[in-house]
């Protein structure tokens, strides 16, 4: 396997974490070209609670394709949120198999398995996850300190994601001196900072008015048609979900219904 080096990689480079045949390089691309962004066979996620199994997850398979924009819905509980941080690789599978750009997450120790979600993914949070006491541009540049980026390249890249989302007038503000849409925008700016080929969103207008989450939704679309960043949100919105070209429902930890538009 060779991992180039990308500009601003140092954190992966020396950690000797990925084992096999591929890997993720310092751009956030991978060894294997033209791989799906994820493809999961029979994954499963069963969590024990004292003494007792709970299987959220019962043996999902999909592949999705990098550009997509797919919506994952279902009822409460029905195993969405445990999917998302599967596909997010904040978590792992008890059974099955989850390739992310062709690589397997089950090859990776916990250092590799940051390396890849600091490489290859953006999330956004339905309850934004920002630093309250801290600036939105600093705020927007942490992902870039894990990668060893330097300070004014960090604030330079986090100034221009900031006003990709309208936000350029607002670099200095905490999240505290912010609107809801403002803070989900500062955090959708978060995400896109690393350059990720994917954005994983967890009801990411759940704690939004209509404009606001249409204006959202709206950023999110753009993303995706303008950049070709595949987005995957988790939602219980039905108009939210209509705005996705894919929508995979999800019941009883099980994919019930995968349907896609007609283009
Ligand atoms: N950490 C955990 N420990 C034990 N059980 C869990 C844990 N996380 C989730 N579960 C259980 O797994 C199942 C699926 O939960 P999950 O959060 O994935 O559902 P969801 O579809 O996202 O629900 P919601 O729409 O209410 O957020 C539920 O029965 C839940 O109680």
């Amino acid at each position: 396997m060779t991992r180039a080096m990308g500009d601003d990689g140092g954190e992966t480079s020396h950690r000797g974490v990925l084992r096999g045949e591929s890997g993720v390089n310092g751009r956030g691309t991978t060894a294997v070209a033209g791989a799906p962004a994820f493809e999961a066979v029979e994954l499963a996620r069963s969590y024990r609670l004292e003494g007792v199994s709970v299987d959220a997850l019962r043996g999902v398979s999909l592949r999705i394709s990098p550009g997509e924009f797919v919506a994952i819905v279902g009822p409460s509980g029905s195993g969405k949120s445990t999917l998302m941080h599967l596909l997010g690789c904040l978590d792992r599978p008890t059974a099955g198999v989850l390739r992310v750009n062709g690589v397997d997450v089950s090859t990776l120790d916990d250092g590799g398995l940051a390396d890849l979600r600091n490489q290859v993914i953006g999330f956004v949070f339905q309850s934004f996850h920002l630093l309250g006491r801290t600036s939105a541009v600093d705020n927007v540049a942490l992902p870039l300190v894990y990668r060893g980026v330097g300070r004014a390249e960090r604030r330079r890249r986090a100034q221009e994601a900031l006003t990709s989302v309208g936000l350029g007038h607002r670099m200095d503000h905490r999240p505290s001196q912010m609107s809801g849409g403002e803070q989900q925008r500062v955090a959708i700016a978060r995400a896109l900072v690393g350059d990720p080929k994917v954005v994983l969103a967890d009801e990411p207008t759940g704690n939004l008015d209509t404009r606001n989450g249409e204006e959202v939704m709206g950023i999110l679309a753009r993303l995706n048609a303008e950049r070709g960043v595949a987005v995957v949100l988790v939602t219980h919105e039905a108009e939210v979900a209509a705005q996705a070209r894919r929508r995979i429902h999800v019941r009883d930890g099980l994919i019930e219904r995968d349907e896609e538009d007609a283009r």
